[in-house]
This record gives C-alpha cells, structure tokens and sequence, in this order.
C-alpha cells in the first residue's frame, strides 16, 4: 500500500521552511513517485509547482539559506536552489490549473502532485495505480511526441524502477521512435548514460533498441551484437567473482569528472559500428568529449590484439598495456563476451593486477639523461627507442641494473655504426 511516510513527502527532511512556500505550492514528479514508493535517495532532488511567484520564491529562499540560485528559464519562470544536500527547482505552473500542468508530463506515475500543506495528494491521472501496479504508462502520445526524450525516459525508468511497461504505451514508443532522432544531443547522451550506468539498464538498452527507439543514433549495430549488452553484467560478475579488486577497476570513471566507467564504455561499444570512421561519426553527433570518443576508439583498435592473448609475447604486452591501461578492464570484459576464454585472459589479469609487475608498471632501470651522459649521444628521438628496448629487455629478465641497462645499450647500437 502505499503512503505518505516516504522521506521526500516530509517537509521536515526539505532543507528549508515550509512558510517560506505560497499557499497551494505543490511537490510534483520524482520526488513524489519516489516518497510513494519510499525509494531511498542520498540526494534529495525537488520539484515544485507554484501557481506564481515562482522564481521570486526561489530567489528569497536561495538567500535566507545562503544556497546556490540560478534561473533554468526565464519564460517559463524556472528557477533552481542548490542546498548542500539537496536540490529544489521551483517552477510556473504550466496552463490555468494544477490538473492542466499534471497532464501535460509524461506518465502517470510522474503525474501526481503532493499539497504539503494538506498534506494530501493530487492524482488526476491514477498514478497511484500504476505505482502499485508497477507500470509505465504514457500521459498521452501527444505529450510523447512533444518532447521525444520521453521515448528514452519510458525504458529508462522502467528498468530504474523494475516497472513493466504499458501495452498501448510500448505501442506508441514503437510507433514514435524515429522521433528520439530530432531530440537535442546533450539531452540523448546523458539519458543513454544513465541507461549505460545502469546495473538493471541492460535488457532496458536492449528493448529500446528492438524498439527502434536507438537505431536513429545508432544505425550500424546489429541485433547480434546489442543481445550482447546484458553478457557484460555477467563478465562484470564472472571477473568480479575470481577477482574481487577488478570491481573497482570496473566502476572507475574512464576519465575523472566523466559517468562513463569500463562497464558503461564496453555497452557503448556493442551499439557502435565497428568500423572507426562511422563510429567516431556516431559518438561525435551524440556530442560526447574528446576524451570519450578517445578511449572509445581506442578500444575499437585494440579489441583484435586481445582476442588472441596467448600469442602475445612479452615484448607485445609491453606495448599493449602501454596503450591501453585505462581501457583494460573494458577490453577483458568485450574479450569474455567475444568468447576468448577466462583462462586465457587470466595471466594479463593477473599482471594488471599487480602493481609491482614489470610489464603493466615499468619502473625504467635508468633515464633518458644517464644514457645520454654514459654513451655521450645526442639527443633525439633514438633516446627514446633505446629507452624502449632497455625496458623490454629488463621485461624480459636479460638486464637488472643501471650498468647493465648502459652496456645492452651499446651492443644494441653497435650493429648500426659504420
Ligand atoms: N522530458 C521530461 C522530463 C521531465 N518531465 C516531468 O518533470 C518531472 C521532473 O523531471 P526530472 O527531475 O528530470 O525527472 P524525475 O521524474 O524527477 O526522475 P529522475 O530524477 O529519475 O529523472 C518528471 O517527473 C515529469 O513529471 C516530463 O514530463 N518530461
């Protein structure tokens, strides 16, 4: 059953005074779905409809708590508090009345609206039963074809939430589909990352493909490949099991201030051509960083070398990790789902793993200036070179200290002096 006991629906959890709110202010969307359905989140995030005043409100409160202010649209009088713990946008209502404002959402369950001053809910729409019937039900086709993200949005909060998806709604999805093509890039890419993040997102990723819904972004995947997404859970799992450090390996963000980790990053993949050309297109439209479509490439390139792990030499896995580090763990998960065994993969896991080894963590025996003085050289690019096979060389096991590094040095230039 549900009630009104969720943290969200307290106005004692909000981070400011429930006097500083006009009359017949309302909560209205995730918070209220979420307070529902007492779904915990460590980051309060509200919204609110006032019939006027909105951005005035927002204002008023931003100062009297000293929080962060910004005004999202001065139009449609959109104005955001950023508190410590908590964010809380403060919005015009949309037409004449509450109801008018609900119906134009997008579904149901994100259709209802809480009074916190009578402390009762506003549900034109039956939201509350498909709360409790778990599904995703559309406001209206209208209101989907209105703002095409929605279509994403369906498949992602079904599978955030664990909701089925209405019959006649999946319907319309299917129907609108190329439409998600016309919605701004920005808006695309971070709705898929979330899907991307996702830990349930997989078969979700996989629906909205089977849709339609993607093919607009993503035309040169095949089914194949994307009935592919949801093996890399179970590689996640598999890895994680035989080696429970790789867990944080796979969840790290791929850059610093970036949402895609290794897991998310190997997904992406399955839905990119494999081709470079086309794929680099593809992520360059979805506007995603420099560096994003770096480490994407990146992994598109060196996917061949690693589907044969046991023909690689030392000399081979020196230059490979040297490439590829950051991606490794998106490489071992693509590899597994390519069909290269675990076993096979399992010895460069193991050097991954340990930072003292040679190969994955070089610590050069001596630099570039030592070699520079001992064999009185110029400098140049053949520093470089010689740097390299010294440190293969130490790999290897055939050099072990600084005077040792010099004289492989030497030997190695002497077949090229006259
Ligand atoms: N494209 C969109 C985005 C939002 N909304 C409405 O605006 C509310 C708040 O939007 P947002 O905060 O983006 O999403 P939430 O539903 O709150 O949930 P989540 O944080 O999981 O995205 C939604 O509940 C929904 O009523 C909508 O109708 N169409």
């Amino acid at each position: 059953m549900l009630d009104l006991t969720g943290a969200a629906l307290s106005p004692e959890t909000w981070p400011f005074g429930l006097e500083w709110l006009p009359e017949d202010t309302c909560l209205v969307g995730g918070a209220v779905r979420d307070g529902l359905l007492k779904r915990q989140r460590d980051y309060l995030d509200l919204d609110f409809v006032l019939p006027e005043k909105a951005v005035e409100t927002a204002r008023q409160i931003a100062r009297f708590y000293q929080a962060g202010f910004v005004v999202l649209d001065a139009g449609r009088q959109i104005a955001r508090v950023v508190f410590e713990k908590a964010t809380a946008d403060f919005a015009q209502q949309e037409g004449e009345t509450l109801h008018i404002d609900l119906k134009r959402r997008d579904f149901t369950i994100n259709a209802i609206a809480y009074n916190p001053f009578t402390r009762r809910l506003i549900d034109p729409l039956d939201g509350c039963q498909d709360l409790q019937r778990q599904l995703i039900r559309m406001v209206s086709a209208e209101n989907l074809a209105d703002d095409p993200l929605r279509l994403l949005r369906a498949y992602r909060q079904a599978s955030q939430l664990g909701f089925t998806l209405d019959r006649e709604t999946q319907e319309t999805l299917i129907a609108l589909a190329p439409k998600l093509r016309q919605v701004a890039a920005e808006r695309v890419r971070m709705e898929l990352g979330y899907l991307l993040n996702l830990r349930s997102g997989s078969e979700a990723l996989e629906r909205a493909w089977k849709d339609g819904v993607l093919t607009g972004w993503f035309p040169h995947t095949c089914v194949e490949r994307v009935k592919r997404v949801h093996q890399v859970d179970e590689m996640v799992q598999e890895f994680g099991d035989r080696w429970p450090q790789l867990w944080e390996h796979f969840n790290r963000p791929i850059l610093a201030s970036q949402p895609t980790n290794g897991i998310s990053l190997a997904k992406l993949i399955l839905f990119i051509a494999p081709e470079i050309e086309k794929a680099e297109a593809e992520l360059k439209a979805l506007k995603l960083s420099r560096a994003e479509i770096r480490a994407a490439i990146a992994v598109l390139q060196r996917l061949p070398d690693i589907l044969h792990p046991e023909q690689m030499s030392l000399r081979d896995q020196y230059f490979f990790f040297h490439a590829i580090r950051p991606i490794f763990p998106t490489l071992m998960l693509l590899a597994r789902v390519k069909g290269v065994a675990l076993e096979a993969i399992a010895p460069l896991c193991d050097r991954y793993l340990n930072p003292h080894d040679p190969v994955v963590y070089p610590q050069p025996l001596l630099t570039g200036n030592t070699l520079i003085e001992a064999l009185n050289l110029p400098k140049g690019k053949l520093i470089g070179t010689l740097l390299t096979e010294i440190q293969i060389a130490q790999i290897e096991g055939k050099v072990t200290t600084e005077a040792e590094a010099i004289a492989f040095a030497q030997r190695w230039l002497k077949p090229t002096k006259p």
